[in-house]
Parts: C-alpha cells; sequence; structure tokens
C-alpha cells in the first residue's frame, strides 16, 4: 500500500524583491513520508522552516524542487506541481487543514460554519450539523453561540469553531498548525483526544506543536527540520 504522504527532494527558497531580489534559501532536500494512523511532527527552532513545509504540503506556497505526493482518490497526485482546481479538488477530500485562525464569513452560523466541508463533500444537511454540534459540544462552545455568526467571538470561541470545522471531514490527512496555541487545558485535552481519534481511524498527520506537554502526547515521532538546513551536513555522510 503506498503511504498517504510523500515528501521528497522539496527545496524552497524566498526571493526578496524589496531587497534587490536576494534569494533566502529556507530548506533543502526534505524528505519524509506518513504512513496511515501516524501523527508526525516538525520539530527545530523558530525559523527553521516548520510552517513553510506545511504550507508547501497544503499548495499554499510554490516548491521550487522535488515532489509532494498524496494519495487522492487512489491516484497520486503532486501537489507541487497541480494544477489550482487539482488543489482544490485534493482540500476537500483529501486533505485537511487545521490552523489557529478562522476566515470569518459574514452571516453564516458557527453550526454551518463547521459543518460546511461535508456540505461541500455533498452530506447530507441534518447528518453534517448532527457532526458539527457533537463537535462544538467537545469543544465547550456554549450552545447559545452555536446558531450566530462568529465574527464578534472571542478569540478562543473562533478558535474553538476553527478546530471543529477542521476536525469534521474525515480526510485521510490532516495538517495541524499549532491547534492548541492559547487554547485553556481542558480544550489542549480535547484536542489531543481528537487526535487520537483521528489516529484510531487511519488520518495519517503533521503537525506544528509549540506546547511540550502537547506534543509529547500526539506525536509518533518528530521530523527534525534542521536536517533540511541549507548546507547541513548528515553525522557520518561521506564529503
Ligand atoms: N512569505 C515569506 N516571505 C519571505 N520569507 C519568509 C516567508 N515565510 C517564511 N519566510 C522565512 O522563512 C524562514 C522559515 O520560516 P517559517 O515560518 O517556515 O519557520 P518556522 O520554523 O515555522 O518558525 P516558527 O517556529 O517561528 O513559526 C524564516 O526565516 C522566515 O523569515
Amino acid at each position: 500500500m503506498t503511504m498517504p504522504l510523500i515528501v521528497s527532494e522539496v527545496a524552497k527558497s524566498f526571493t526578496m524583491h524589496l531587497q534587490g531580489g536576494i534569494k533566502l534559501p529556507v530548506v533543502n532536500n526534505v524528505f519524509f513520508a506518513l504512513k496511515a494512523g501516524e501523527c508526525a511532527v516538525l520539530g527545530g527552532p523558530s525559523g527553521a522552516g516548520k510552517s513553510s513545509i506545511l504550507k508547501m504540503v497544503y499548495g499554499n506556497y510554490a516548491v521550487d524542487e522535488g515532489q509532494i505526493i498524496l494519495r487522492h482518490h487512489g491516484k497520486q497526485i503532486d501537489i507541487a506541481s497541480a494544477d489550482p482546481r487539482t488543489v482544490m479538488a485534493v482540500r476537500r477530500d483529501t486533505i485537511g487543514y487545521v490552523s489557529q485562525f478562522l476566515r470569518t464569513v459574514p452571516r453564516v452560523s458557527a453550526l454551518n460554519v463547521v459543518a460546511d466541508p461535508l456540505f461541500a463533500r455533498g452530506i447530507d444537511r441534518e447528518k453534517a450539523q448532527d457532526k458539527a454540534r457533537e463537535l462544538l459540544a467537545m469543544l465547550n462552545l456554549p450552545q447559545r453561540l452555536w446558531d450566530l455568526p462568529p465574527a464578534t467571538f472571542s478569540g478562543g470561541e473562533q478558535q474553538r469553531v476553527n478546530i471543529a470545522r477542521g476536525f469534521i471531514t474525515d480526510h485521510p490527512v490532516l495538517l495541524l498548525d499549532e491547534p492548541t496555541a492559547s487554547l485553556d487545558a481542558k480544550n489542549r485535552d480535547v484536542v489531543v483526544e481528537l487526535i487520537r481519534r483521528k489516529k484510531a481511524e487511519g488520518v495519517a498527520m503533521l503537525g506544528i506543536f509549540h506546547d511540550e506537554d502537547v506534543r509529547e502526547a500526539v506525536a509518533d515521532r518528530i521530523i527534525d527540520v534542521t536536517e533540511f538546513a541549507p548546507g547541513y551536513v548528515r553525522q557520518g555522510a561521506d564529503a
């Protein structure tokens, strides 16, 4: 069986147009694969390139070199070279992204913001909303808020709506961009539990977690991003 995600020989640099077009290499020869049901966590100091890798895998950042292969409807798709329409289809059905920040849509209730990815996949409305209610209750969002648009919610309330939205689908690959940052301990534990459930369902996850306790609780392994620094020489490697 092929892996749900294979990243090979990926390189990325940013061109600083305001500084005479100088190139800032960020990562080089990024190489890893995810198994179904595992949660790998990107590790390394600030600025090492963790977010950049996550954004490339989601198709948000262009890739200079290499391949990012996802298994999508039984076929292998290279996100690094896929056209925008394919990227959208892959995001709808295959790869999800849970981040800290909610992009609120005016006049749409929290319940429907959460259920929306299931509506997009053609899931029955009632069924989708039931699942959204279950997640919002788990994440302790007060029921009086469910029918209101999240635009006026507190930062933590918006974050929980976003987390529910990110976890509602059954995407086989899920990217976790610090989903627990600034959550209280009770809701952090809920997110840890949601990640465990996804593992049990066979979802492959790639995440960034600055919170050490959460990382310990969810990580099956750490991918050390400093090994992908341009110019890094592997210990024991031939010159
Ligand atoms: N859009 C961008 N334009 C220019 N440089 C960028 C851009 N995004 C990231 N960088 C640079 O790339 C490097 C890696 O950034 P990245 O955000 O991927 O690191 P990180 O490991 O996620 O850091 P942190 O843990 O602080 O979030 C940094 O030097 C950063 O300044």
